[in-house]
């Protein structure tokens, strides 16, 4: 595998020689990723490349097709529902950063996964809420409604919610997009704070490349449907890889492709009667 100067011992999520696509189409070929424990890291790479599947396989949304993902040393693909609820109990998810139920109350929606998950009483829900909600800096907003809150604040909520349950590993799909300078710097902090206060592992799949590098310990280039490089920030910054090169500096040609994979231009555009799926 290229670039993988940096050693990890005992990860937390593995990846080993993992296959994956949709239908025919071929999404993850041989993939073999290592997320160290306590660390943040980064999954990126261009659009389209699978890192939102990534995480849905860790989840177990998604299964392998072919090779191993390994949570906590354990397979997955081979986990019977039982095992695999228990194991998403330990992984928190922001899927969509904002996604906030809108008829219930901050304080309400970061009780969610606590009344769902477990028979606490209503004194310690409210402990446990109350302090998520301090971690993120908005313990005085718990009577607020989502539509009263900034967007910024929104994902601050969904972040509390995730860390409701005191997860093991938390990952964030694109966590910065949208956001203002100011907010996208609060967030990023907040993601480094909670990683080491909470001795969380932490995934990031974010394209904000600058403050991406500087946030994370680790990261992972996904490109082509493999592994570009995986290492430090600045093992995979000074990475010989094309690709790799491409995307850190952030170079419009190079081996990613700017079309999605179709017919030749020839046979969309060619001569009368040379047109496949087109009006005749
Ligand atoms: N449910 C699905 N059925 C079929 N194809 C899908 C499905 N979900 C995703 N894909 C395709 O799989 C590929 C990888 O998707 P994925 O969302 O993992 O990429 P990504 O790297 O997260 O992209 P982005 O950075 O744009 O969010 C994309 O080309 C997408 O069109």
């Amino acid at each position: 595998m290229p670039e993988t100067a940096s050693l990890v011992t005992d990860p937390l999520v593995e990846f080993r020689n993992v296959h994956f696509g949709y239908g025919e189409r071929a999404i993850l070929s041989d993939v073999s990723l290592s997320v160290p424990r306590g660390k943040v890291t980064a999954l990126m790479g261009a659009s389209g490349g699978g890192k939102t599947t990534v995480l849905r396989l860790i989840g177990g949304q998604q299964m392998a097709q072919g090779g191993e993902v390994l949570f906590d040393g354990k397979n997955v693909g081979a986990m019977d529902m039982k095992a695999l609820y228990a194991a998403r109990r330990r992984m928190g998810m922001l899927f969509q950063f904002g996604a906030l139920f809108t008829d219930m109350s901050v304080f309400e929606n970061v009780a969610f996964p606590l009344r769902e998950h477990t028979d606490l009483s209503e004194e310690l829900i409210r402990d446990i809420v109350l302090m998520k909600l301090n971690a993120v800096g908005l313990r005085g907003a718990r009577d607020l409604m989502p539509s009263e809150i900034s967007g910024g604040m929104a994902r601050r909520v969904a972040l509390a919610r995730a860390i409701a349950l005191d997860p093991e590993l938390i990952m964030y799909d694109e966590p910065f997009a949208g956001l203002d300078p100011i907010s996208l710097g609060t967030a990023a902090q907040l993601i480094r704070q909670l990683n080491d206060s909470m001795g969380l592992t932490t995934i990031i799949v974010s394209h904000d490349l600058e403050e991406t590098f500087r946030l994370a310990d680790h990261v992972i280039i996904l490109g082509a449907g493999t592994i570009a490089a995986q290492g430090t920030p600045d093992e995979v910054r000074n990475s010989s890889d094309p690709l790799v090169h491409q995307f850190v500096n952030a170079l419009p040609t190079g081996p990613v492709p700017f079309h999605y994979p179709g017919p030749a231009v020839a046979d969309d555009f060619g001569p009368v009667g040379g047109v496949s799926g087109g009006r005749s």
